[in-house]
């Protein structure tokens, strides 16, 4: 069996959103354990990771740097965050395998994906990055040219744009590691997005949903399972209001039908729910949604929003 374990940037980063290195570090290490496990139960395991937090992070040092140093871009930023938490998570899941006694190698891969420079996301800022600030602190960053948006409890956030991801340019060498026998970790924040330019590729200012890059990975690279790991154990119908209910499994034409009535919010449980939907009806054999420390539950199908093809 094939699984493609994705892992949310917000579920990664604590409580508060902080993108502490010490948080970042220990949700790698709870991820990893359940990592370990499948692959010492002989699944191969490609792991993709949101960079949301991250990346907007990111952004903020460069810009208030800017005077001292020059600001990269933000596909670079997106770069960087493939790499740092590439390491994170081989260290985490090297020790993980240590500790278990199975000797597979790891490796955390460069991924670009290809995104078309006339993808509506461009005009359209929707993607959620970086830090939650108070209305009255956002509205002064919107002042400067920012786009921010109200992302409720937790407050404003930083919205820039987001394409569709058309391909991811190295799966081949994903596929290739995968059946030498490496666990990789790949495509992390969806994959640096870049355009066709010429004979060759730009990136380009932007940070694709990893959920969505995380289903097209997963068909490019024949997965049987897809599982979303985030900080809610299911999607929920009626989310946030006593009438809450949570999903369980669901056949993908209904799972649908009830995206399609408003149930799951844009910029976050919306894209988890489009990509595990885009997954099945390609012909996956299922795909879960939820927490990080029930991974090894979902793999088999037993807990979670397990989507699954009728
Ligand atoms: N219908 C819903 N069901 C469950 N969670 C939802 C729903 N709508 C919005 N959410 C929010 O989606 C969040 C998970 O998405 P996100 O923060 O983007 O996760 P990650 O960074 O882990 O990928 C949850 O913490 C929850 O607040
Ligand atoms: N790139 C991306 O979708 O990151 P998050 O999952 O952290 O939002």
């Amino acid at each position: 069996m094939r699984v493609l374990l994705a892992l949310g940037g917000n579920a990664m980063t604590g409580p508060d959103g902080g993108a502490r290195p010490e948080e970042q570090i220990a949700a790698a290490q709870v991820a990893m354990r359940s990592v370990a496990e499948l692959v010492a139960s002989d699944i191969d395991v490609v792991v993709t990771h949101g960079n949301g937090p991250q990346v907007g992070n990111l952004l903020v040092k460069n810009e208030i740097a800017a005077s001292v140093v020059p600001p990269v871009p933000l596909d670079w930023c997106g770069a960087q965050t493939q790499a740092t938490l590439g390491f994170v998570l081989m260290n985490a899941l090297d020790d993980a395998l240590r500790e278990r006694g199975v000797r597979r190698p790891s490796a955390a891969l460069v991924t670009r994906t290809l995104v078309d420079p006339d993808d509506p996301g461009f005009r359209r800022p929707s993607k959620p990055i970086g830090r939650y600030l108070p209305a009255d602190e956002a509205a002064v960053l919107v002042e400067h040219g920012e786009t921010w948006e109200d992302r409720g409890e937790r407050g404003w956030r930083r919205v820039v744009a987001s394409p569709e991801p058309r391909e991811i340019l190295d799966a081949a060498a994903v596929h290739a590691l995968v059946e030498a026998g490496f666990v990789v970790v790949a495509n992390g924040g969806g994959g640096i997005p870049v355009v066709r330019e010429g004979s060759g590729l730009r990136g380009v200012e932007a940070v694709i949903d990893k959920d969505l890059g995380a289903a097209l990975l997963a068909r490019s690279l024949d997965v049987d399972v897809l599982v979303v790991a985030t900080d809610v154990p299911h999607a929920v119908l009626r989310f946030g209001t006593p009438e809450a209910e949570p999903v369980g499994r669901v056949a993908v034409h209904r799972l649908r039908a009830l995206a399609a009535e408003g149930h799951f919010a844009g910029g976050s449980m919306g894209p988890k729910v489009e990509a595990v939907c885009r997954f099945v009806e390609q012909g996956g054999t299922r795909a879960v949604i939820t927490t990080l420390d029930r991974i090894l539950d979902a793999v088999a199908g037993e807990t979670g929003t397990v989507v699954v093809p009728t």
